[in-house]
């Protein structure tokens, strides 16, 4: 059981952006995708979501493809964007209901969860309200509510720390330890180095489509060959040469 990703080469055209990369989000674990703008972490996520098709090589979900069976697949799977996406004709609550819908959840079970997570994002007077009244982070916080009240198996998060407040940010940080407990997989995309290195149980450094390492950290320090403790002097280290030649 697991979410896996098979020498996949893929992108948007004809050249492929990913050559041959391959890892894996184990469930109750939380895998941290690393790498400069234009590495290929959103060309990864886009790929695992259904948005792009492989060129070669397979992504599984608990060994089915999103072809071999779309319901399952994508139930089995939760994303939250970068750019928060809503739609602007429904409400807070037209959107939990639609996600509710989408995901076939039992309604009184999705809404108990729904109510707390509310309660913890500082939403629980605003369920009423229209997308256009929120604020970016706001945005972002009805995404993570949707998103948590599915129970996936697997998460897919994309850059979360950019536009929440600290306070948001320690709240996502608690919910993520929750349902790794739960037994959940989280591939989470960042630039924020610091927050990864202590809550990633695992690394996936990206290098211009090609992944340059991957391990727990002291598998990456061991490969970078310097004696540091920094996943940020780490992830220099490794990629330091190739960064010449770009
Ligand atoms: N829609 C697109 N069409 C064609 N090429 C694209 C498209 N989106 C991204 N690319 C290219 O794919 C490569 C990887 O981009 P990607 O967005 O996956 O990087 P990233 O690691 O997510 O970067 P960032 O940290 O800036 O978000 C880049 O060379 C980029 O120019």
């Amino acid at each position: 059981m697991a979410l896996e990703i098979n020498n996949l080469v893929g992108g948007y055209s004809q050249i492929p952006v990913l050559k041959k990369i391959s890892f894996q989000v184990r469930p109750g674990e939380l895998v941290g995708l690393i790498g400069l703008n234009g590495a290929g972490k959103s060309t990864t996520i886009n790929h695992i979501i259904g948005l792009l098709e492989p060129q070669q090589g397979s992504i599984k979900i608990n060994n089915v493809t999103l072809k071999q069976d779309p319901r399952k697949y994508k139930k089995s799977l939760a994303y939250i964007p970068e750019m928060p996406l809503l739609y602007p004709e429904l409400t807070l609550k037209e959107h939990l209901d639609l996600t509710i819908k989408a995901y076939d959840l039992n309604p009184t079970v999705a809404w108990k969860l729904a109510r707390q997570l509310l309660k913890v994002f500082r939403l629980d007077n605003k369920l009423t309200w229209f997308p256009a009244k929120f604020s970016k982070g706001m945005r972002q916080k009805v995404m993570i509510v949707c998103a948590f009240i599915t129970q996936a198996d697997y998460y897919i998060i994309d850059e979360p720390f950019l536009g929440l407040d600290p306070l948001a940010t320690r709240d996502l940080l608690e919910l993520i330890s929750k349902e790794k407990k739960r037994g959940a997989g989280i591939l989470m995309s960042t630039h924020v180095l610091s927050t990864a290195q202590t809550k990633c149980d695992y690394f996936v450094l990206l290098q211009a489509g090609q992944i340059k390492a991957q391990g727990d950290l002291a598998e990456l320090e061991k490969q970078s060959q310097i004696s540091s403790h920094q996943l940020e002097d780490i992830y220099f280290a490794l990629t330091k040469e190739d960064r010449q030649y770009e």
